[in-house]
């Protein structure tokens, strides 16, 4: 019999098996709030206009061929894209700190990071928060890390339980390295404030703590590319080091093309410089080099100043969106006198709200309302729409009567 025999069947990934549960489902009014993908006022997918005509203009460029990138693929969107958290005037860019690779999306960013600091950072542990993006711990662990939580979601008040994050990050060990959300918290939708990213990027930086930013979502929290980097650009100005792992997954609707970078702000050029040579020995045996395709469009995009601003427009575009629906599902919880407090709806920013349901009550809801959405409570608030908001409130308010 076949080697494998042994092999036991996986279980699904908790949240990408919640859509594959909402394909199984023949009710005409399913809803899927599972994965955090952006969807239109018609439920449908959106590939923003800006992205349509980049890659028209890739494909009338008749000298554009099929070569390999280089390892650390292409130069020029690698700048833009430092240039895109960091900030165009950002002084680690003008005097050549900062090292970037483009890498597989926002997990691959991650992953390429992780792999880099289990081979070349003394210190193995990486505190992630308490609750993070469910990837987080595998991406981590693969690479060779060891995880450990701090604080971060406060259940009773649906916020940022500010004092526990301090004292745990106060009692990590000198070095440890400290993954932060850059904005939009996955999956609480809760973000510190200016004034708490401040005491925070002090405390970590009087305990030489590694910052690690996952900006998976830059621009889609508030609406505004600047606002949304701000804790980044806090980190840097200071003059420490980080590292920044940047999606265009969300933000440009580039989910499929895989397209995101590594960005690893050293103390100095000559750091930084070697830093990267040693980027290339982490990615070659990888995958050698990344996708061509999704890159060009997106440094089309952010080379252009006419694209990019077409591209902030449709970015803010989806923001709002996802604002609205906020506001329109916490209205018909009201409208509804729903038992419960139900502002952190519209407290939380970004793609999801941590609705506070727990997996009973969310069990209810897929049972009898044909609500998909993960065990842990989130929605993606970019799954609903006007018409479908009145729905799910009929379900939250079931599921809490
Ligand atoms: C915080 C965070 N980091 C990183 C990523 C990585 O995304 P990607 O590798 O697609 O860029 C994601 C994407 N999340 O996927 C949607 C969901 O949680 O339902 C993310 O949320």
């Amino acid at each position: 019999d076949s080697v494998f025999a042994s092999i036991v069947q996986a279980p699904e990934d908790p949240i990408l098996g919640v859509t594959v549960a909402y394909n199984k489902d023949p009710s005409p009014n399913k809803l899927n709030l599972g994965v955090g993908a952006y969807r239109t006022e018609e439920g449908k997918p959106l590939v923003l206009n800006v992205v349509r005509k980049a890659e028209q203009l890739l494909v009338n460029d008749q000298s554009r061929v099929k070569e390999y990138l280089p390892i650390l693929g292409l130069a020029e969107f690698n700048k833009l894209s430092a240039k895109l958290i960091l900030g165009n005037d950002s002084p680690a860019i003008q005097e050549n700190r900062v090292a970037t690779a483009q890498c597989l999306s926002g997990t691959g960013s991650l992953r390429v990071g992780a792999e880099f600091l289990a081979k070349h950072y003394h210190q193995r542990t990486i505190y992630i928060p308490q609750p993070s993006w469910g990837n987080h711990v595998k991406v981590f662990t693969m690479a060779g890390l060891s995880v450990k939580n701090y604080r971060y979601y406060d259940p009773t008040t649906r916020g940022l339980n500010f004092q526990g994050l301090l004292e745990d990050l106060g009692a990590a060990p000198a070095g440890a390295i400290v993954l932060l959300h850059a904005c939009a918290h996955n999956p609480t939708g809760v973000d510190p404030t200016v004034e708490e990213w401040e005491q925070i990027r002090q405390s970590m930086r009087s305990k030489g703590l590694l910052p690690f930013f996952d900006s998976a979502y830059q621009g889609f929290a508030s609406g505004s590319l600047d606002a949304d980097a701000q804790p980044v650009r806090m980190f840097v100005a200071d003059g420490g080091e980080c590292f920044i792992a940047q999606s265009y997954a969300k933000n440009m609707g580039l989910y499929g093309e895989r397209v995101g970078a590594l960005s690893i702000v050293c103390k100095a050029a000559d750091v930084a410089s070697r830093v990267e040579s040693q980027l290339k020995l982490v990615i070659r045996p990888m995958y050698s080099n990344p996708p061509i395709h999704g890159a060009s469009i997106a440094m089309t995009i952010l080379k252009n100043s006419d694209m990019y601003n077409e591209w902030k427009i449709e970015l803010k575009a989806m923001a709002d969106r996802i604002i609205s629906m906020r506001k329109q599902l916490f209205d018909a919880l009201s409208a509804k006198g729903t038992p419960g407090d139900w502002s952190h709806i519209i407290k939380q920013i970004g793609m999801f709200t941590f609705t506070g349901l727990n997996s009973d009550q969310v069990a209810f809801m897929t049972k009898e309302y044909h609500i998909y959405m993960t065990s842990d409570g989130r929605i993606s608030m970019a799954g609903l729409s006007s018409k479908t908001v009145p729905h799910l409130a009929d379900a939250i308010h079931a599921a809490v009567t």
